[in-house]
């Protein structure tokens, strides 16, 4: 039996795997403001990024160690490659914390070792124990992955993670990183490395996965049985092309079924000691979080998170669940931190209720962010009889993607109707302070509002995704503006939200131009690439 920490870790992988979700990327404070946010939930580990990727990697990976990574925080880890340049820059980055990681790994698949590595089994048995055994030279815990374990030669890996405990490993993980395992067979997996590696009593099992099938979470729940303990996933399950293991689903699955899970971790089944360290009641408000910042939105149907997660519709179950919530109900809505005896907010409401509600909403702010936030309520609240929760996430998360604006919108007016030629006039400030205002015409208020911005910022692009959606109900409901922009293959997000649409589509449309704009600042000049317009 693999050694057993009492019960199961949660590496939290959303910073790392899950910016790499296509149009996700999170600017510092966005990254800092999540991480507050996970320490809050109680996971064991963040994986806060990459930090050889790039400087900005590397700084929100030590920022978060420095202000996240205190003695009784969590363990803060970054990922490397089997190089010493990376693992150098990721034990750099970590130093701070009071706990850190390193997180190195290698593909053990032939087809990784063959079309991507173009190395053979035994040059990997050769660099997974010198690099592990660098990474301990510079930090105590160290962590192991067998890239594409899912679909690696079970005895070679076995093999590939003795050597990597010897040199010393403490944790081995297990990823399924094109999600292609069955429960099943991933539960044959973990058992077969409890079986035949014979050091794996020094190291935590760990889990990776991938929802390609969407099996992600059935396969880490049969690892479980099989003596993983400690799984790594994503709030929201979101990450590189189908996501990530979704952490509220796996954590609510080993909280609400713990009786049918305790056996396995050795337990009496009517044991009611958790069987992780999550704050159950955090999970909706960093699911929100994590939806603002990166403007991925949470489908409604998403178990756990989704909108109608605890809705009833039909006129049997609302029958039901009217007698008896047990009826339909599996989870009580307040395990989640979702409640409706909450202080309303409005126009008479002062600083403190605000930010106290913020503060319960996972954002803590203070002197100018806080006031910004405030003035933006009170203006809002001039035009909107009651102030939602999700009317103050949209607020916050504005104003923190324009902390680091390149370009912040000054102004929008459009004018539009029958038989008019829809015209937008918008005016823009650069980060240097330059302004300038464009008019453009368009087939309608919003595209003639994406054409003047796009004359003034100069930076080519293709809208790939345009989605409005009421944020809360009734006439004066805010309207909340997703925007995708595509270049050279990579997508951007933008999020907005406003009681006007129009000015709404104009605000997330410049935040995506921002975040296109900070991704080419940090990649290096291409030949044929302009540089960026100064307005
Ligand atoms: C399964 C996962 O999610 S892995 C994590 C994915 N995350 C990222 O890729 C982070 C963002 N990546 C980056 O910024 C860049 O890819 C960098 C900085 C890491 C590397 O950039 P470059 O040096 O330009 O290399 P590039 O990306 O073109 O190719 C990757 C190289 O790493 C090698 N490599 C891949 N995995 C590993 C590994 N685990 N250990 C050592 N080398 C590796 C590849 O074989 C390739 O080497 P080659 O150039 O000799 O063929
Ligand atoms: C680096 C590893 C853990 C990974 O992200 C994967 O295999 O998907």
């Amino acid at each position: 039996m693999a050694k057993d920490p009492g019960r199961v870790l949660i590496f939290d992988t959303t910073l790392r795997d899950g910016e790499q979700s296509p149009g996700a990327s999170l600017n510092l404070d966005e990254k800092l403001a999540i991480a507050q946010q996970l320490s809050r939930l109680g996971v064991d580990i963040i994986e806060a990024g990459f930090p050889f990727a790039s400087p900005g990697d590397f700084d929100a990976v030590q920022r978060i160690a420095t202000a996240v990574g205190s003695t009784d925080g969590p363990i803060i880890c970054g990922l490397a490659r089997a190089t010493k340049g990376d693992i150098k820059a990721c034990a750099e980055a970590v130093a701070p914390a009071a706990h850190k990681r390193i997180h190195t790994f290698l593909a053990t698949s032939d087809i990784h070792l063959e079309h991507k590595l173009r190395k053979s089994r035994a040059e990997v048995l050769q660099i997974v124990p010198e690099m592990v055994a660098y990474a301990r030279s510079l930090v105590e815990d160290v962590e192991f992955s067998c890239e594409d374990a899912g679909r690696s030669e079970p005895e070679f890996m076995y093999e590939v993670i003795e050597a990597a405990i010897n040199a010393g490993a403490s944790t081995i993980n297990i990823p399924d990183t094109v999600g292609y395992s069955t429960p099943a067979e991933f539960g044959g997996l973990i058992a077969g490395i409890n079986q035949h590696v014979p050091n794996i009593n020094q190291a935590v099992i760990s889990v990776h996965g991938h929802n390609d099938l969407g099996l992600a979470v059935a396969n880490f729940l049969e690892a479980v049985k099989h003596g993983a303990r400690q799984l790594e996933c994503t709030i929201n399950g979101i990450g590189e092309r189908a996501g990530n293991a979704s952490l509220e689903e796996l954590v609510m699955a080993l909280h609400v079924r713990r009786s049918y899970f305790n056996p396995f971790l050795g337990r009496e089944a009517a044991n009611p000691e958790p069987l992780t360290a999550i704050r159950t009641e955090e999970i909706y408000k960093t699911s929100r979080l994590v939806s603002n910042l990166t403007g991925m939105a949470v489908q409604p149907n998403k178990a756990i998170v989704g909108a109608n997660a605890f809705a009833h519709e039909s006129g049997i179950h609302q029958d039901g669940v009217l007698k008896n919530r047990l009826t339909y109900e599996i989870i009580d809505a307040r395990t989640i931190g979702l409640s409706d005896n909450r202080i309303s907010l409005g126009k008479l409401s002062g600083r403190s209720a605000v930010r106290a509600r913020l503060e319960e909403l996972g954002y803590t702010l203070s002197g100018d962010d806080l006031d910004d936030a405030f003035a933006r309520f009170k203006e809002l609240a001039d035009r909107k009889r009651e102030i939602t929760d999700r009317d103050l996430e949209a607020i916050v998360s504005d104003h923190t993607q324009q902390l680091q604006a390149h370009y912040q919108l000054l102004g929008v007016q459009v004018s539009c109707g029958t038989n008019l030629q829809p015209t937008a006039t918008v005016t823009l400030r650069t980060i240097d302070g330059k302004q300038r205002s464009v008019a453009s015409i368009g087939t309608g208020p919003v595209d003639a509002v994406c054409g003047a911005l796009n004359q003034l910022v100069q930076v080519p692009n293709e809208l790939v995704e345009f989605s409005v959606k009421s944020v809360t109900e009734g006439i004066d409901a805010m309207g909340e503006v997703t925007i995708r922009l595509r270049q050279n293959g990579r997508l951007y997000s933008g999020h907005a939200a406003d009681t006007d649409v129009v000015v709404a589509a104009a605000q997330a449309f410049v935040n995506a131009l921002n975040r296109l704009v900070s991704s080419l600042q940090s990649q290096p000049l291409h030949p044929q690439q302009t540089p960026l317009p100064v307005l």
